[in-house]
């Protein structure tokens, strides 16, 4: 793994964030600096350190950084490394922190406290953020944060990071120029692990604090959630509705995208003469960006529900229900989070990956993040979908679409456990190991986070939209319009041109899968991102059109009469499968540190899907889909 550098601003003190994992170190660092980092509640959600800007309460200017989470100052795993390195002051491009903030979760003192011992112990000057008091405080817990400072011998504030309370005081310590002296006395003191296992004890006991507290609600709906029988039921059951929401509820909001994008694009129409810049908003941008933001409702909805299940702790406990199935194909169940991710981007899912201490199970994981479904792909599949999956409902209310997605969801899933089991076999280590996770208490998905969560997914799809996807189309729509049809031609102009030259000549690869030319030039700048595959079909399906009415047309019914039932699907295979897009293989070559996996991974997606979509083509033709 390479370390990002990341660029700074050097100005004033550095102080550092450390705890546990999902002891609320980010939460807390947005709050300090106003950041929108990544919160849920699970361990392992920040694998990067990140830097913010903060201000004490006299307005001096600071530099806060967030880190990983850590059980001890022996990391296992590259995550916990990345933190363990900036606090020795080894980390790349960074200086040692000139302070710590040491994070502490109020309803898990035992464990959270040895760390704080083992930090202290480095000498460096140390504040206490204890942290998640609501929560103690609901399961009867009372800690006297004044003694808890006596014990520790360093400034102690309590703190709900998700409300923002304590912050100010946090701010207005940083004031106090005694906690930014070196911790001499600590040093002396200095203890082994055991002894800490003992001094935390003691400091449990004089603080009343000694009794285990149970937790009752979440172990309660434990007993259900993780029951070997219903758990899986209601993790499967769970999984259904969600595809069945993202085409049902969505539908509505597509369709006014839909109506507003056709709108705006005969509009456009009647104000602008005809000619090339004409040709380039309608049937360039207006097609081609339109064709993408229709699935944005989808979006959302996908993302609703895994922020859902996200914060209120229930993917941890998937992962623990999945340990058996990861288990018979070599993975553990810690592979499970970082696979989840790769369903919003694989890109997040591979850097997610660092939270995984075993080698091999790491690489395996980023080998296999691309095959699932990552939210790039739900416009292709969507649109495919309402072009050829008939609505209607089967079996007693389940939408047809939506159980059409949730297969090829399945596909993608099935494929990467197969890839894996392979893997298990060629690299023969792939033994099991047990599942050391921890399973954090249920929280009641706070509705402001959520709803932040979604706002970010917007703003990324939409920065999408307006950077890459806008690009690709502005470039497609000039390939695909000069150079100009020679005098006499007969057929739509853009065969005559550059981008349709090259789609007849791509056809030539693609034709035993059943990719017409059209198809064939989509796939080139959806290497950059897929949805740009589906804009790509618009706009040179816009372009192809005979006549000005069929232009206007959305992408949807064109294809549909258009392309062979065999052709479609041949396509929603190649893209569960789809040679993956060029950041994710940036990222795979950062994260494993040399070119070797990224040409293993992208040439093994690409032999995958061409075989798997011939094999799909051929036997839709046999059976007469053609
Ligand atoms: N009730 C309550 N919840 C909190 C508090 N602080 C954080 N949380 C929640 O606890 C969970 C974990 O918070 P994060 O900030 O992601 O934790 P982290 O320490 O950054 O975790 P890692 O990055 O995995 O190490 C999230 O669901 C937060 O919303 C708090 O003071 N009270
Ligand atoms: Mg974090």
């Amino acid at each position: 793994m390479k370390e990002a550098v990341i660029h700074v601003h050097r100005g004033g003190p550095l102080v550092a964030l450390v705890g546990n994992p999902n002891c609320g170190k980010t939460a807390l660092f947005n709050r300090l600096t106003g950041s929108h980092q990544k919160v849920a509640n699970y361990a392992g959600v920040t694998v990067e350190r990140k830097e913010g800007r903060l201000l004490s309460a006299e307005g001096k200017v600071l530099r806060l950084l967030d880190l990983p989470g850590t059980y001890s100052l022996n990391p296992r795993s590259p995550d916990e490394q990345v933190a363990v390195d900036v606090l020795m002051g080894r980390a790349v491009g960074e200086k040692r922190p000139d302070l710590v903030v040491c994070v502490l979760d109020a309803t898990n003192l035992r464990r959270t406290l040895r760390l704080a011992l083992a930090v202290k112990r480095l000498g460096l000057p140390c504040v206490v953020a204890l942290n998640m008091t609501d929560l103690a405080k609901q399961r009867g817990l009372t800690i006297d944060v004044e003694a808890l400072s006596r014990e520790l011998g360093v400034p102690v504030v309590s703190t709900i990071a998700v409300r923002g309370e304590g912050v100010q005081q946090l701010r207005a310590l940083l004031d106090d120029p005694a906690v930014w002296q070196a911790q001499q006395a600590a040093q002396q003191a200095a203890t082994d692990a055991v002894g800490d296992h003992e001094h935390v004890r003691g400091i449990l006991l004089r603080l009343g604090l000694d009794q285990a507290v149970p937790r009752l609600f979440s172990d309660r709906l434990d007993r259900v959630v993780l029951h070997p029988v219903v758990g899986p039921i209601l993790l499967l059951a769970l999984l259904f509705l969600i595809f069945q929401a993202v085409f049902a509820w969505a539908e509505l909001p597509m369709q006014w995208l839909e109506a507003g994008a056709a709108w705006l694009g005969s509009e456009v129409e009647s104000l602008l003469p005809e000619g090339w810049l004409r040709s380039l908003v309608v049937e360039g941008l207006i097609a081609g960006l339109g064709g993408v933001v229709v699935f944005l409702p989808q979006i959302i909805i996908l993302f609703f529900f895994i922020l859902v299940m996200e914060e209120s702790g229930y993917l941890p406990r998937a992962a623990f229900l999945l340990d058996r199935l990861m288990g018979s194909v070599g993975l553990s169940g810690r592979s499970f989070i970082p696979l989840l991710s790769s369903f919003a981007c694989a890109i997040p899912g591979i850097m997610a990956a660092r939270t995984i201490a075993n080698p091999r199970d790491r690489l395996v994981t980023i080998l296999i993040a691309p095959l699932l479904t990552c939210s790039a792909r739900l416009p292709v599949y969507a649109l495919l979908i309402s072009a050829f999956v008939p609505q209607r409902e089967v079996w007693g209310g389940l939408e047809l679409q939506g159980l059409v997605l949730f297969g090829l969801y399945l596909a993608g899933i099935l494929s990467a456990m197969a890839v894996a089991l392979v893997l298990k076999y060629l690299t023969a280590q792939g033994q099991v190991r047990t599942l050391m996770m921890e399973l954090p208490s249920y929280h009641w998905p706070n509705p402001a986070s959520v709803a932040a969560g979604l706002w970010l997914r917007v703003k990324i799809f939409l920065r999408r939209v307006g950077g890459i996807i806008l690009t690709m189309t502005v470039l497609l729509w000039f390939l695909a319009s000069f150079p100009a049809p020679p005098i006499g031609a007969t057929g739509p102009a853009i065969e005559y041109s550059l981008a349709g030259m090259l789609g007849q000549a791509l056809a030539v690869i693609f034709e035993p899968i059943g990719f017409n030319w059209q198809i064939s030039i989509a796939l080139v700048p959806g290497l950059a991102a897929r949805e740009v595959a589906v804009s790509a079909l618009s706009t040179v399906y816009a372009l192809s059109a005979a006549t000005e009415e069929a232009a206007a047309q959305a992408l949807m019914p064109l294809i549909a009469q258009d392309w062979s039932l065999a052709t479609a699907l041949s396509l929603l295979v190649w893209y569960v499968f789809a040679p993956m897009c060029l950041s994710t293989l940036a990222t795979i070559r950062r994260e494993t540190g040399g070119w070797a996996m990224v040409w293993v991974s992208a040439g093994y997606l690409f032999a995958l899907a061409y075989a798997a979509s011939f094999i799909v083509y051929r036997v839709a033709l046999a059976l007469g889909a053609g």
